[in-house]
């Protein structure tokens, strides 16, 4: 089986944010990832990951005014500064508790909007990015996100995602897999696993069944055939990162709800 983080933006929602972390180490993870952890001192975060013996392994940059809609600044015309300013703080916030991937969201297409100016600024901003991420050793990673749960979002394919960081072509550069919104959008996810995980262009994966975003063992997603293809490519190629636990967990805030759900990573 590939090494599991636990999303703490979606997992343990019961607990307030830095107690999910023991939980988490608890349940047996080695690994966790945030959403957006800028409200918690990075010291604080860093100091709880060490006493639970866990790697911060992604956090995502600021992604603008979420309460208001906003999901990513990258592709947005006239927030530039405001673009760089979030890479900035998330950089650094990375370096402090040492995580070494940033999730860079896209952001909205407006519908009257030209979609190739979109990715042409996308494009130009992740260079500047990447250069940035380069010279602090972290990578950068950019999520096809599926138009159910974010209509209008810039990036909803695999292919898509996979042509921009060829074209920005950075090594500080990769895309994030979540096979949830793969497979809600791409159908064969077990297909688009052993396309695009071979080029070494995936940084990260994430994980959710289909289609309603619980375990993964509920709903359609052929999750044990992805683990499979990732173990299968991994140990053919050497890619050794992460796959993120990126759920709601079916029974919610009940507590114990996320543990209790776990059960699916020993029957893989
Ligand atoms: O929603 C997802 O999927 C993510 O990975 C988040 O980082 C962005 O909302
Ligand atoms: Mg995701």
């Amino acid at each position: 089986m590939p090494r599991f983080s636990a999303n703490l933006g979606f997992l343990y929602p019961e607990l307030p944010f830095l107690d999910r972390l023991e939980a988490a180490a608890c349940d047996g993870f080695r690994g966790i990832e945030c959403l957006f952890p800028y409200d918690v001192p990075a010291a604080q975060l860093r100091a709880r990951a060490g006493a639970n013996g866990l790697d911060v392994v992604l956090i995502n940059a600021p992604p603008g005014d979420w309460a208001a809609g906003e999901r990513g600044l990258a592709s947005l015309s006239d927030r530039e500064p405001e673009f760089r300013g979030s890479i900035t703080r998330a950089l650094a916030y990375a370096h402090e508790v040492g995580a070494p991937r940033v999730h860079v969201l896209a952001g909205l297409l407006d519908a009257r909007a030209d979609r190739a100016a979109a990715v042409e600024r996308f494009e130009v901003r992740l260079r500047w990015a990447a250069e940035q991420a380069a010279q602090a050793g972290i990578t950068l990673m950019i999520e096809p996100i599926n138009p159910h749960d974010m209509p209008g979002y810039l990036l909803q394919r695999q292919d898509e995602a996979h042509a921009i960081v060829e074209r920005v072509a950075s090594a500080s550069l990769k895309v994030q897999m979540d096979l949830y919104h793969c497979a809600r959008v791409e159908g064969d996810v077990v297909e688009q696993v052993r396309r695009w995980l071979p080029t070494g262009q995936v940084g990260h994966f994430q994980i959710a069944g289909a289609p309603d975003r619980h375990e993964p063992d509920i709903g359609t997603l052929d999750w044990r055939g992805s683990l499979a293809a990732i173990d299968q490519i991994a140990a053919a190629t050497g890619w050794d990162g992460w796959v993120g636990c990126e759920y709601r967990p079916l029974r919610g805030a009940v507590p114990g709800g996320t543990s209790r759900g776990l059960g699916w990573m020993e029957t893989g």
